[in-house]
């Protein structure tokens, strides 16, 4: 989408670069960009002299606004919206003995949660890097990645703008001397959107709400535990990142509200791709894809019926994580409820 705050940071040249139409939009509407192309369009049009602007009609404000609904119409129409994924697909490759995997293929949709399972060296890492590779059979499994059935081109798939996939691993150690907030805010920035301090404020409240202990906007990152940069660079994924695929790597021992992580990164039709062993992270996930041998062996839908024992362990987890808290504050460790 194209905003106000957009606009007033692409050159004219990046905006013909990214919006193509727009070369047309400027001759048809007699917006001449000949030897401007460096100039913003606010620039541009500040430097037409205000006799000639009242000569010819032209409102600054009244052009912007156009130009605005117009590109965000086009891309609507010509269906460029901005990084949306409806659907990831994973075609078969081979495993470690060169056996060709037995599926036809495996569709993902967004707002799915996918878990990956499998034991030690099975290769569920390596089905995590061909998604983020969008392999097209040149990793050493020999699968293909489509996403919205295409094939990714090369520009998104290396592009580091635009990236398709964001990748959360176990260890986040920060090394910049930066508050969170200005961290998220130059994270805003770049990302050009429009209310960045709302956008900001929700992502430490929603980090706030996953980690167990409280960190302020004040709060040097270095300084973050390993929970609460965590939380934070869930919570910015979630919120603010584009990628509409983000894959996890084990989220288990993370010392945050997984459950709620997964649900805010779902909440926000991403795909989410994770390996894990948490039974409570595999029931709330849609599939399980069960690696062997570097292959996929198996797809299982999560049913009513095994999704129904969620509660049940909610609650198991839930005395262990109150077990947990009572030995971290330094107190008897005693068995409240009956199992
Ligand atoms: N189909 C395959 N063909 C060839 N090599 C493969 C294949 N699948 C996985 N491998 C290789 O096997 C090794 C182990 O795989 P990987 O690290 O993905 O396992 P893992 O299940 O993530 O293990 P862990 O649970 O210990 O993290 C890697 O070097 C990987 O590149």
């Amino acid at each position: 989408m194209l905003n106000r705050k957009k606009l007033e940071i692409l050159t004219i040249k990046e905006l013909k670069e990214e919006y193509s139409f727009l070369s047309d939009y400027f001759k048809d509407n007699l917006i001449n960009v000949e030897n401007k192309e460096n100039l913003t369009l606010i620039q541009l049009l500040d430097s037409i002299d205000k006799i000639e602007k009242e000569e010819n009609t032209i409102d600054d404000d009244q052009i912007i606004e156009n130009i605005i609904d117009y590109t965000n119409q086009m891309i609507e129409f010509l269906g460029m919206n901005d990084n949306k994924v409806k659907t990831l697909t994973i075609y078969p490759g081979y495993n470690k003995y060169g056996e060709k995997e037995n599926y036809d293929k495996i569709d993902v949709h967004a707002g799915e949660i996918i878990c990956i399972v499998g034991p030690t060296g099975s290769g569920k890492s390596r089905l995590l890097a061909d998604i983020e590779w969008a392999a097209q059979g040149d990793t050493p499994t020999k699968r293909i990645i489509h996403i919205d059935n295409n094939p990714v081109d090369i520009a998104n798939r290396f592009s580091a703008g635009n990236k398709l996939v964001a990748q959360l691993s176990q260890n986040m150690n920060f090394v910049m001397d930066l508050t969170v907030y200005e961290f998220l805010k130059l994270h805003a920035q770049s990302r050009m959107v429009e209310n960045d301090e709302e956008i900001v404020k929700k992502i430490i409240a929603k980090a706030n709400e996953l980690a167990g202990e409280k960190f302020t906007k004040d709060t040097p990152i270095t300084s973050l535990s390993g929970g609460q940069s965590r939380a934070l660079m869930i919570a910015d994924t979630a919120i603010l990142s584009s990628s509409p695929i983000v894959l996890i790597d084990e989220i288990e021992n993370a010392g945050i509200d997984r459950k709620k992580a997964l649900e805010l990164l779902v909440g926000e039709e991403k795909i989410v791709i994770m390996a894990t062993h948490d039974p409570i992270l595999a029931l709330m996930g849609n599939k399980r894809i069960v690696i062997n041998n570097g292959g996929i062996t198996k797809i299982i839908n999560v049913t009513e019926k095994e999704r129904s024992i969620l509660s049940e362990l909610e609650k198991l987890d839930k005395i262990m994580q109150d077990m947990r808290n009572k030995l971290r504050y330094g107190k008897e460790i005693t068995l409240d409820k009956k199992i």
